[in-house]
């Protein structure tokens, strides 16, 4: 396999310090001697910069819009790059915002894609719904073709297109919606597995269903986007917006297992890892190398060896 590795330590879609310092703490971690280590041919872009654009006041309700805009573009910009190089593109965050950046390069390259959601949140408030104001909890709904008529036109953001059919997208892991999101995508009819459905049918059936699901029709590039909040804190606690009751470490190994062996993996993100969330040095070492380890398994390693 071959990977491109972006660097975006970007903190603005939400308002707690640390999540900029994820890229670099996973790298410290041994990701790319792990990648080398099982075959994987990988180029590390590095980190990208970002602009901190002056008097970023808030548009209604919603935080760094401008900030946030203009990140993403660059990312949108840097994963088409990595994805026209022929690689599998690794996007190491920073916080969800940068999902918007991510899944709209891939799709800039690739056409047509399936999204995979491995949180705990749908990040689908709309700039309209949302209670906090923070875009790492509306990523989703920039890039809804279902929702472009409820998106409000945003400064830094009229280069974002819709580029997701509702029908395309498979959240795994959701437990902690707000009332608007529970709505929007049972309107839309977005196919979801919560931590119910995953009690319920155990992970092996969640993913079997994921991929019927998604290849029913046509067998498309598959864009996984992983915030490590989707583990239960028990294991990854470092992260911001933490929710009880969370997808095991083997859970969330199996998903990145399953997915890896479909072949269709075309794009990742690996986001929310905050070391400054963690109470203890533990607290943030078990985050990481939980990061590392899911990231493995997205790229080939097995648990059988
Ligand atoms: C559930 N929605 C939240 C969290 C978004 C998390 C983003 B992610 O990238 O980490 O998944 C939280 C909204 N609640 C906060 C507590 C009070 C009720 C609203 C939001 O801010 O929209
Ligand atoms: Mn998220
Ligand atoms: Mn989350
Ligand atoms: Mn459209």
């Amino acid at each position: 396999r071959s990977v491109g590795i972006i660097g975006a330590p970007f903190s603005k879609g939400q308002p707690r310090r640390g999540v900029d310092r994820g890229p670099d703490a996973i790298r410290a971690a041994g990701l790319l001697h792990g990648l080398h280590e099982q075959g994987c041919a990988v180029k590390d872009y590095g980190n990208l910069t970002f602009e901190e654009p002056p008097d970023d006041e808030p548009v209604g309700r919603v935080k760094h819009v401008r900030a946030v805009g203009s990140a993403n573009q660059r990312l949108s910009e840097a994963v088409q790059a990595v994805k026209l190089d022929g690689r599998v593109s690794l996007m190491l965050g920073g916080d969800h915002s940068l999902a918007i950046g991510s899944i709209h390069g891939h799709a800039a390259a690739v056409g047509q894609l399936a999204v995979v959601w491995v949180d705990a949140h749908a990040d689908v408030n709309t700039p309209l719904t949302t209670p906090t104001g923070n875009i790492h909890g509306q990523s989703m709904s920039f890039l809804l073709h279902e929702l472009h008529s409820k998106i409000p036109i945003l400064p830094n953001f009229s280069w974002v297109k819709p580029c997701v059919s509702a029908k395309d997208l498979v959240y795994i892991g959701l437990r902690d919606l707000d009332p608007a999101e529970h709505y929007t995508l049972k309107l839309l009819g977005v196919k979801l597995f919560s931590m119910t459905e995953v009690d319920r049918l155990g992970v092996a059936r969640v993913m079997e269903e994921t991929c019927d699901y998604l290849c029913a029709k046509a067998k498309k590039p598959i864009h996984l986007s992983y915030d490590i909040d989707a583990i239960d804190p028990a294991v990854t606690p470092a992260t911001g917006t933490p929710a009880v009751g969370g997808l095991s470490y083997r859970e969330g190994l199996y998903i990145a297992e399953h997915l890896c062996q479909t072949g269709l993996l075309s794009g990742v993100d690996l986001v929310e890892v905050n070391p400054l969330r963690g109470r203890t040095k533990d607290d943030v070492r078990s985050t990481v190398s939980t990061a590392v380890d899911l990231l493995l398994a997205c790229f080939g390693r097995l648990r059988e060896g």
